[in-house]
């Protein structure tokens, strides 16, 4: 084995010139390399693929090496190793290869396809309110939300007891009389869709043949996702009617929109209100913006959304949802909700490395790389693990080489449907595979919690080429729920390697121990 440690320290100085020089290098081929080898899935947006929840719900045959050990595609090709070149400048940021990059229109639609149940958070909820005479209070039951019988009916079929911590409190304000406006920022899969979906079903009334509720989306694919949940919550408001308004929808021209709740995307939504005149917005009453980190993102969305808002009654209710809430969001927000809006807020819990134990294995090339994770689920007995690949290419060779060993392997990359990175993701979290090999595609997609050995089998890097604590602490980090301890193993296979190594152990100042992968007695050692 290497002892890149030694050299490296020895070296530090004439190396970081030429680390220095490498990076913009790097930064410059992969940037370029990223755009041009997009998977298919990242064509996501309003000009993009079908009806989503199908394969997710459907279980959608996950492709390739998918499941149950079918040979990975290209690595299959004569069963080499991905080359030096390949591999190390994967780690350094120079491959050609691409590296997968996820857009955050898909990284929310993966959240919203494998968020089957509430994500459960011990965070408070922080509520800023400069309205006194609307009093917050919080509920603990559906029942005491005063619902129509069919709706709670609904709500229940979709097995909700009793509301999640945001809807708690945010549920009583929605539905008050009258209306508070609100901003609402909370995590992915903390309960925000069935809450707004929620207030536009008890607000509807079908006996008037108009658009009254009007939610915007940034995507064809996740309008289609909150529709699925509007109609299962209004499974037994059986006159209710719920329209899309997207990409491919068309409403004659002069006709008017009969629909009573209407789902779409910016673009549409203001071609059949502002241009065919199908929606009269005066007539609207719920106005929801959700998922207004994504949206801002666009910045013809953006102006659209004002657009639409403008035009809207004084008196609708305007509601804005969120995951995330910074300085752009905040901006965005208080256009679309100006008026002394409640805002609430939950924090994400911290992901920390406190209850982690993190290694090193110093090694050659790739092949030493594979020797020495084929030692160590050969000596502890690992539960479920996942490993990270720099590339798709390494990805596929090594779900490959796993899969002739033995393992039961998923492999999940971006050259896939994102209707298929949530059926692999939901497989490994049934337990269905043992090990899951990905590239970047799942850092902030999934909490897995029954994961205890995380391997980067390449250590992260920016697209430039620079050490990626952020992705580091997403991929072995946990919240403080998990509670369990957890291994984290990584590869180190170069000088630069090792560099980008001793600058993560850095950031977050948690030494991380070498470890000799030829050792059996110590990698025992490290399971206890
Ligand atoms: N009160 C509840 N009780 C049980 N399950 C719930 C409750 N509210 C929502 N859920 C379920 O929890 C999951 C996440 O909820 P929801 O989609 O509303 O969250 P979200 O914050 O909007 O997340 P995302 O933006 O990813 O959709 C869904 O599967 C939903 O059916």
């Amino acid at each position: 084995m290497a002892d890149w440690g030694a050299e490296v320290d020895a070296q530090e100085n004439s190396l970081s010139a030429k680390v220095e020089k490498l990076q913009v290098t790097a930064g410059q081929s992969k940037g370029q390399s990223t755009s041009a080898g997009a998977g298919p899935a990242q064509a996501s947006g309003e000009a993009s693929a079908p009806a989503p929840s199908r394969g997710a719900e459907g279980g959608a045959a996950p492709s390739r090496g998918a499941v149950g050990g079918a040979a990975p595609s290209r690595g299959a090709e004569g069963g080499a190793a991905p080359s030096r070149g390949a591999v190390g400048g994967a780690a350094g940021g120079a491959s050609e290869e691409s590296e997968d990059k996820v857009s955050k229109e898909e990284e929310s639609l993966l959240r919203k396809l494998i968020h089957s149940k509430l994500v459960s958070t011990k965070a408070d909820l922080e509520i800023l309110q400069k309205d006194p005479n609307s009093p917050l209070y919080s509920v603990k039951t559906f029942e005491a939300l005063n619902l129509k019988p069919e709706l709670l009916r609904g709500v229940y079929d979709m097995g909700f007891n009793a509301p999640s911590k945001i809807q708690e409190t945010a549920l009583p304000a929605l539905l008050a009389d009258p209306p508070a406006n609100m901003i609402a920022q909370s995590q992915s899969g903390t309960g925000k869709t069935a809450a707004f979906v929620l207030t536009m079903l008890s607000r509807v009334d079908p006996s008037k043949n108009y658009p009254q509720c009007l939610c915007l989306a940034p995507t064809y694919e996740l309008a289609l996702q909150t529709g699925e949940v509007t109609k299962k919550m209004a499974k037994h408001m059986t006159s209710v009617r719920i329209g899309f308004a997207v990409r491919g929808e068309r409403i004659p021209h002069g006709q008017k929109c009969t629909d009573h709740i209407l789902i779409g995307t910016p673009g549409t939504v203001s071609d059949w209100c502002l241009k065919f005149k199908s929606v009269d917005l005066k007539k609207i009453v719920v106005f929801v913006l959700d998922e207004a980190d994504v949206m801002i993102a666009t910045q013809g969305h953006q102006d659209q959304s004002v657009r639409i808002k403008r035009m809207l009654s004084p008196s609708c209710q305007l509601l804005l949802f969120s995951a995330t809430y910074d300085e752009d969001v905040m901006k965005f927000a208080q256009a679309i909700v100006p008026n002394n809006p409640i805002i609430i807020k939950l924090r994400r819990d911290e992901e920390s490395l406190d209850n982690i134990k993190q290694y090193y294995i110093e090694c050659n090339d790739i092949d030493e790389k594979y020797q020495a994770v084929s030692n160590l689920y050969a000596t502890i007995s690992i539960g479920q693990s996942m490993i990270f690949c720099a590339t798709r290419r390494t990805a596929h060779w090594l779900a490959e080489k796993m899969t002739e060993d033995g393992h039961a392997v998923a492999l999940l990359s971006g050259d896939l449907e994102i209707t298929q990175r949530a059926a692999i993701i939901n497989r490994f979290r049934d337990g269905k595979e043992k090990v899951l090999i990905t590239t970047n595609v799942t850092a902030r997609g999934i909490d897995v919690t029954q994961v205890t050995v995380v391997v980067n089998f390449d250590l992260p890097v920016t697209m430039e080429g620079k050490p990626d604590c952020e992705t580091y602490l997403h991929r072995i980090g946990r919240t403080g729920r998990f509670g369990k301890t957890g291994l984290a193993i990584n590869m180190v296979d170069s000088k630069r390697s090792y560099s980008t190594l001793k600058a993560i152990e850095q950031h977050f100042r948690k030494p991380i121990e070498k470890l000799d992968a030829e050792d059996v007695e110590a990698i025992e050692k490290i399971s206890t």
